[in-house]
């Protein structure tokens, strides 16, 4: 028997076709041999071409939720993603508060990479007031960093300019991805005032169906396990990278990342 098993909590939605969402983050917290718990958000009917249906949970079945983990048994660790309307990210926020949660790692997922939007409009500021705040890091890729700073991001030099932004409006530690940006994969950590590259060659794959939740996850679970902010981003950049490079083709579309690509 373990006793020292770390413990993560995923709240996020289903993805049906399992490279994204909930089935993603508990694929990587099974990597990363920490044992993952799971809140839905809401259930996607989707594959790797696109997302055909949303059908969200009620805040009153996310908080039932919230409970029943927290009071058994406690997260290490919690990896925020899918949080469709004010009302879930109101809930959300207030038993994160109520059971005083720590290592926060929240990835505001707005649009799937297959244009589909996964967060209703009126959620946004809600997000921004509320969830980024009590979080220990926000991890927005470019499209979701040109929303929260207003900012068109095209180079490095425009990332430092958002990172800087959203930092100082959240209050909180940002990496800011840059898997959109057309020549690197850069990711910039911008924490504590102080700047940090997470660099690495851009990998000519098509299939990043769930990078970002993947990442988080990563993340999430190194804080679990005892490391640092730096640490963990860069033992989850490493992962992310290797499981790229892996080259799983699964579906029609964007295909899913192969999680179980060994780690050392
Ligand atoms: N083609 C690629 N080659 C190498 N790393 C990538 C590539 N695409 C994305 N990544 C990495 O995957 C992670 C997720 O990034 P990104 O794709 O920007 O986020 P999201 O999935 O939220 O859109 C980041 O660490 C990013 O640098
Ligand atoms: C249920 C669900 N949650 C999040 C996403 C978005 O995943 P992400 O890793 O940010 O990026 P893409 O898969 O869109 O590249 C999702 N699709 N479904």
């Amino acid at each position: 028997m373990s006793k020292n098993m770390k413990t993560v909590l995923t709240i996020a939605g289903s993805d049906s076709s399992g490279g994204a969402g909930i089935q993603a983050d508990l694929k990587t917290m099974m990597a990363h041999k920490v044992y993952g718990m799971s809140v839905i958000t809401a259930l996607t009917a989707q594959n790797t071409t696109g997302v055909a249906g949303i059908m969200e949970v009620t805040p009153e079945f996310v908080a039932q939720q919230l409970d029943c983990v927290f009071q058994d048994i406690r997260p290490d660790a919690v990896k925020i993603g899918m949080v469709s309307n004010a009302e879930i990210i109101k809930v959300i926020t207030e038993k994160l508060v109520e059971y005083k949660a720590e290592n926060i790692v929240v990835d505001p997922v707005m649009v799937a990479t297959s244009g589909s939007s996964l967060m209703q409009d009126d959620a946004s500021q809600a997000l921004r007031t509320l969830l980024l705040p009590l979080a220990d890091v926000i991890t927005p890729n470019v499209p979701e960093g040109e929303v929260l700073s207003g900012l068109k991001i095209e180079t490095k030099a425009d990332m430092l300019e958002a990172a800087d932004r959203i930092a100082s409006a959240a209050g909180t530690s940002v990496l800011l991805k840059g898997g959109h940006l057309k020549d690197s994969a850069d990711d910039l950590l911008f924490m504590d005032g102080k700047v940090s590259w997470f660099e690495s060659e851009r990998i000519e794959n098509p299939n990043t169906h769930g990078t970002g939740c993947t990442l988080s996850s990563a993340i999430a679970a190194n804080l679990a396990l005892g490391h640092g902010l730096e640490e963990s981003i860069s033992k989850a950049k490493a992962y992310i990278t290797g499981a790229l490079h892996d080259g799983m083709d699964l579906g029609k579309g964007s295909g899913p990342l192969n999680h179980a690509y060994r780690i050392n």
